[in-house]
Parts: C-alpha cells; sequence; structure tokens
C-alpha cells in the first residue's frame, strides 16, 4: 500500500494587488470590474508514489515548485487540481525554525512543537532529553528561543522533527543547516530513520546528499514533472548535466546521452588536474630541491599512471 500517493497535483497561486491598495479602494475597483488577479501555477500534472521506506528526493532548479509540493503533501496548502493521498503522521520541516516562539525557552519550546505535531506531554516528557542531547543544547535548555543562533534553531528543529517518530517526515534543505559537524551526524540520524521505515521526502539542492540519502527522486523543472524514478544515479547525473547545460531531456535515452556527456567532462578535467599535478611533481624534481621531498614527489608519481607524465 502507497504512504503517499499523489495523482496529477497541480497548485495554483493567485496573486492581486489587494495589500498594496486597501480595502476601500479593492471594494471600487471590483465593483468597477477593475481589480485584477493573476494566476500562477507552481506545480502542474505532478504524479509519484511512495512506498513505506522510501526516501524521495525532489530536485529541480529555484523556483521549480518543489517548496510548494512539499506544503501540499505536509497539508499547509490544498492542491488546486488533482489528488494526494498521505497514510501516516506527517512530522514537516519546511521553513527551519518557523513555529517556534521567540520568547519562550527552548524546553517551552520542544514541547509546543510536539503538541504542534500531535504529541502528548507524557509522550514528549519520554522524548525531551534526548531531543536536547542530539540537539546539543543542553546549556540553552532554559534560555529565550531568540538567543539561540541560526544553526542552533534549525538543530533543536531538527531533532524534534526526528526523535518524535512520525511515519512521513519531510525536510525541506535541512540538512545543510547547521555546521559540517552536525550537518554529518543528521545525515546518519536520517539513514538509521530510514533503516526503521519511516517514509521520507527531502528538498535539496546537494547532489551528493540526494544521491546517499534517497532511494527515488522527482525532478521538477518550471513546475512540471521530468522524471519520476527509482534510477537515483542516473538521474542525478542527468541534471547536473542540465545545471551545465540548461537542457531538458525528453526521454531517457537522452537521460543516458547527459549522463554519459557528464562522464566525459569529468574525465577530462581529472585527466587535466592529474598532468598539472605530475608536472609540478617533475618541475620539483628538477629544480632538485630536498632529499626528502624528491622522496615524497617519487612516491607520489609511483602513483600516478604512466600517460598522465606523458
Ligand atoms: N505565495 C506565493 N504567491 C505567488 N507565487 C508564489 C508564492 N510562493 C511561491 N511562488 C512562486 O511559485 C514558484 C515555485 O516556488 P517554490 O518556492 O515552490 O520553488 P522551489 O522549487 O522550492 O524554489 P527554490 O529552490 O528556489 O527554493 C516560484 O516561481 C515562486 O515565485
Amino acid at each position: 500500500m502507497s504512504i503517499i500517493e499523489a495523482k496529477d497535483v497541480s497548485i495554483r497561486y493567485l496573486t492581486g494587488d489587494f495589500k498594496d491598495i486597501g480595502l476601500k479602494e479593492y471594494v471600487v475597483r471590483k465593483l468597477r470590474g477593475n481589480y485584477h488577479v493573476t494566476e500562477f501555477w507552481a506545480d502542474r500534472h505532478i504524479t509519484f508514489s511512495l512506498e513505506k521506506g522510501d526516501m524521495l528526493g525532489i530536485i529541480g532548479s529555484n523556483g521549480a515548485g518543489k517548496s510548494t509540493l512539499l506544503k501540499a503533501v505536509s497539508g499547509i496548502m490544498v492542491p488546486t487540481e488533482g489528488s494526494l493521498k498521505i497514510s501516516g503522521n506527517i512530522a514537516a520541516l519546511l521553513e527551519l525554525a518557523s513555529g517556534f516562539d521567540k520568547d519562550l525557552t527552548v524546553r517551552e519550546n520542544a514541547y509546543l512543537r510536539g503538541a504542534m505535531l500531535g504529541y502528548t506531554r507524557n509522550f514528549m516528557n519520554e522524548k525531551y532529553e534526548s531531543i536536547i542531547d542530539f540537539a546539543e543544547l543542553q546549556d540553552f535548555q532554559d534560555r529565550p528561543f531568540k538567543q539561540l543562533s541560526s544553526g542552533m534553531k534549525s538543530r533543536l528543529a531538527f531533532s524534534i522533527a526526528c526523535l518524535v517518530n512520525p511515519d512521513i517526515l519531510i525536510l525541506d534543505e535541512v540538512l545543510s543547516v547547521g555546521d559540517g559537524a552536525f550537518a554529518k551526524k543528521s545525515g546518519d540520524k536520517m539513514k538509521e530513520i530510514l533503516k526503521s521505515g519511516v517514509t521520507g521526502i527531502l528538498v535539496s539542492h546537494s547532489l551528493p546528499r540526494v544521491r546517499n540519502l534517497c532511494n527515488k527522486i522527482l525532478w521538477i523543472d518550471h513546475g512540471k514533472q521530468v522524471a519520476f524514478t527509482d534510477e537515483v544515479n542516473l538521474y542525478c547525473d542527468a541534471y547536473e548535466e542540465f545545471l551545465n547545460s540548461k537542457i531538458l531531456p525528453e526521454d531517457r535515452e537522452q537521460v543516458k546521452a547527459m549522463a554519459a556527456n557528464l562522464k566525459k567532462r569529468k574525465d577530462k578535467a581529472k585527466l587535466l588536474a592529474n598532468r598539472n599535478e605530475a608536472q609540478k611533481l617533475e618541475d620539483m624534481l628538477n629544480k632538485g630541491t630536498s632529499d626528502a621531498a624528491i622522496q615524497a614527489a617519487i612516491s607520489l608519481l609511483k602513483k600516478k599512471k604512466p600517460q598522465v607524465l606523458k
């Protein structure tokens, strides 16, 4: 049974100038038939389904419609067209650190967020310590939330979302926030959670992270679905090549050709880098520097393929 099933989901934003003109002018214009609303389709005909334990990576350029789709999956927005079926509790981390009260303490905010996710005080009592430990905020528990750095705020949000055992975990770029050590720790935590059968959705501009964590990807461009597939590496390669060429593939054959192009470009770059490195080492040897440096250069050169020395 699918945990998430999106069929032909389209989401439209309506933008008017109501805020700029005020109520009175709005009514006058509306009566005169002179009030204009613009519609914009952020997502068009998106179809995918996820089984228990799947981790979906959503990729696409800026403004592709990724965050808008996540808002619909999390229940913040209702799709304008199409259907979305969700089975299970969702913990969503969309805009990091949003939904916290800046004047309440870290402890109070943890309970508040737990309540917002639908968990009881007793459940939160059980989880609270591990949340604070994971977020490494032991010394900040009774400080007002506003005193935390933005990295600390995201660590708290991430820890709560991960440690309350949701059925579905939704993360928008969250892993890229925080310092390198926390990014690694949160990546490891995600993997552990996924092993326990949680279904996840991750929106990220980091392809290594998508390759590493996801078993399915959804590629969106200007609101349209380019692909939904489990061939994660092949399509990440094609997406990398798309970022370079700006040409979208029309079918799987083109995807394969793009992935092959990417490989060629990378091999060439590697060869050039190796040549430069080898040349530098040869120069060093020719200049006759210290014995230790020569020894180091020789051992490095031995590791190089003969072709790079030509
Ligand atoms: N409240 C809104 N009203 C009107 N248009 C909006 C609104 N929010 C987003 N959009 C538009 O919808 C499109 C999709 O936005 P969305 O934030 O979903 O993209 P994204 O793929 O998440 O982008 P990014 O990678 O830059 O975060 C964009 O063109 C954006 O300008």
